[in-house]
């Protein structure tokens, strides 16, 4: 064993003539930490990677520089868990810059590597190999025994921020044991590191901030976005959820601190969708805030002015967008998260010819409602097309889910969109969206101003339209009033009603509104969780219809396929594949989604399903085509359980 920060030269001679990425064959060996960083030159170059499983690091690379190209896969295309079993460090010729060296993560250090501290579960030959005697105190725990400490320790905590906080301490401490621990108490835990409480987070980060989870790319980085990517230490990028700060759930304007999001959305694609952490990059674009609170916080981390606009946000975007496909090559997916309707749309409309992205907020939120809504039907009967919508919020999530149905109907029936989409009625801040206020409507409302008479109140627009169907996307809390509720009840057996806006405290109504406003006729879902609701001796188990149940498995499935574009279909897709998790069973006890505990075989199908449509529209570039999709799937997760370093 090489003992810490020994250190041997090599360079990429051996490999110089291919740009592609490369890996060193390692698989089958016993594992090792290896740490291969750059130095000299290029050290601002980035290059740190971890090397596991191999007994005899890099013994083909001489310390005079050589290096045979037999060590060196020029096609690497494992994914998932096996990829851990290689040298991945997808460097390309103009990144390989020599001088390399070779430093071994052991001791002192290894107990501080994340990615590999295992820390009480170092078994007594790992302490000898790895130079961890007198390090740790003599016994020796399972990682099991080391989950239930865990959740020990975090159910003392009342307070969910405190939660968020030791998880987030974890994950930074060790990380297989923090996804081990959400992965095994996914329903207990996704409040804690998701919505609710990463709303709190986000609204304090500036003071809770201790180390960067992700990516910072400000207006002050303009120009050098190509070099900051190269500052993460990892190089085999696959997914990056970027936000700019804008709308953080359906709390508004939090510019910088916003990264809680994007650091939450993949810690969910990791745990509940199976890729790889070391894949997924969180950025925050930081062009300002007009969050007057924030820019008089002293402990505020981001930029201190107002939020850019026009060219100069546009500019900066389009740097990030370019040097995102430079890196990471055009398989990278980019997950748009909580930007500003304004902004939204036109990012999304502006690279989905391009890169492979989408918008969480209008397309994943689409995509698990609408499987909600087809889960629904099967017990309320009729197909889409025999119900009303009623929406109440006209943004991102309004008007994409609204989308999605109009197109689903279209489908299931072949009535023109334009159809279709009268069964669809939206209400915004100024009332129901009518033809007579088409002018003054901005471009994503114009499609649902059908002809109506104007109405202002969202009670007067349920007993006008008369919905089957009402969805809040408002972001503001509390407004499926009673009244509301009740005019639901009155027109309806059993009323559809989705309160779901985030967090908690901006849903339209609680669980325990709807299903007492309603008698217990409503079948309810939020997009924050809810408890259980007792109304008259029996109780009531609201759904959850958040878009973590999609984009997770839709991730993967774009990844595990190679896919090189998203496609309306692929939201469809993964939509039905959700719906049709949901058994008998649950229906039985009232739901229309699945339990979480179920997410990674859900994510599994969803996956597979998005796979399969890739290869169908010919936008897969993973070749063959896997056999079995769902076993492929499942076999590309990550898994949290400790490898044994011996
Ligand atoms: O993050 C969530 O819980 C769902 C979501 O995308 C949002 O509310 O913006
Ligand atoms: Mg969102």
């Amino acid at each position: 064993m090489i003992s810490l920060h020994r250190s041997c030269f090599l360079n990429n001679t051996g490999i110089s003539g291919s740009s592609s990425p490369f890996s060193y064959k390692l698989k089958k060996l016993p594992p090792a930490s290896v740490k291969v960083t750059a130095l000299g030159p290029n050290r601002d170059r980035n290059s740190s990677v971890l090397i596991e499983n191999n007994n005899n690091p890099l013994k083909e690379i001489k310390e005079d520089g050589t290096s045979s190209v037999a060590d060196v896969d020029p096609n690497p295309t494992v994914t998932g868990e096996d990829r851990d079993l290689y040298y991945d460090a997808a460097a390309t010729d103009d990144q390989l810059v020599t001088p390399w060296s070779l430093s071994v993560a052991s001791g002192y250090s290894l107990l501080r590597d994340p990615h590999h501290n295992k820390g009480l579960a170092f078994n007594e030959k790992e302490r000898d190999s790895y130079y961890l005697r007198g390090l740790l105190p003599p016994t020796v725990i399972s990682q099991e025994l080391q989950v239930k400490k865990m959740m020990y320790s975090i159910r003392q905590y009342q307070v969910p921020l405190q939660k968020y906080m030791a998880m987030m301490d974890l994950q930074e401490l060790n990380e297989r044991l923090f996804y081990k621990l959400l992965i095994d108490n996914v329903e207990e835990l996704l409040p804690v590191v998701y919505t609710p409480t990463v709303g709190e987070a986000c609204q304090k980060y500036g003071s809770i901030f201790r180390r960067p989870q992700g990516l910072f790319i400000s207006l002050k980085e303009k120009g050098k976005i190509h070099e900051v990517l190269r500052n993460w230490p990892q190089r085999d990028i696959q997914v990056i959820v970027v936000t700019d700060g804008e709308r953080i759930l359906g709390l508004g304007d939090l510019g910088c601190q916003g990264m809680g999001i994007p650091i939450g959305k993949l810690s969910l694609y990791t745990a509940l969708g199976g890729v790889r952490p070391s894949a997924c990059l969180p950025v925050t674009i930081d062009v300002g805030t007009n969050n007057e609170q924030l820019l008089n916080d002293e402990f505020y981390i981001g930029l201190r002015r107002r939020r850019a606009t026009g060219q100069e946000y546009a500019e900066l975007m389009h740097e990030f967008m370019s040097a995102v496909k430079q890196n990471y090559g055009e398989k990278v997916l980019i997950q748009f998260e909580d930007f500003a309707n304004h902004n939204a749309f036109d990012l999304l409309a502006k690279y989905g010819t391009t890169h492979l992205v989408f918008n969480d907020d209008i397309q994943g939120t689409a995509s698990v409602v609408l499987a909600g809504l087809v889960a629904a039907l099967k017990v309320v009967g009729g197909t889409l097309a025999d119900h009303r919508f009623l929406f109440l919020g006209a943004g991102e999530a309004g008007t994409g889910i609204a989308e999605l149905i109009a197109l689903e109907i279209s489908k299931q029936t072949n009535m023109p969109l334009e159809e279709a989409r009268k069964k669809i009625s939206l209400v915004d801040s100024k009332g129901l969206i009518v033809k007579s206020r088409i002018d003054s409507l901005q471009h994503f409302k114009k499609p649902w101003a059908h002809d109506h008479e104007p109405i202002k109140k969202l009670v007067d627009a349920v007993n006008g339209i008369k919905p089957t169907v009402l969805i809040g996307t408002s972001g503001v809390g509390r407004t499926f009033t009673k009244e509301v509720v009740e005019a639901m009840a009155a027109l309806n057996e059993k009323p559809i009603i989705f309160s779901l806006s985030n967090p908690t405290s901006q849903s339209e109504c609680t669980a325990e509104e709807a299903y007492t406003w309603s008698e217990g006729r409503a079948i309810f879902a939020s997009g924050s969780p809810f408890d259980p609701v007792e109304y008259k001796g029996r109780v009531f188990v609201p759904g959850q219809a958040n878009n973590a149940y999609i984009f997770p498995g839709l991730g993967l499935g774009l990844i595990m396929s190679g896919a090189i574009r998203v496609h309306d279909d692929m939201l469809l897709a993964a939509s039905e594949a959700l719906a049709a998790q949901v058994t008998q069973e649950n229906f039985d006890k009232g739901l229309i989604y699945p339990p979480f505990r179920n997410i990674r075989k859900i994510s599994a199908h969803i996956a597979a399903s998005v796979a399969a449509k890739a290869y169908e529209l010919g936008l897969a570039t993973r070749q063959p085509q896997p056999k079995d999709l769902v076993k492929y799937a499942e076999h590309c997760m990550y898994n949290p359980a400790y490898q044994s370093y011996r």
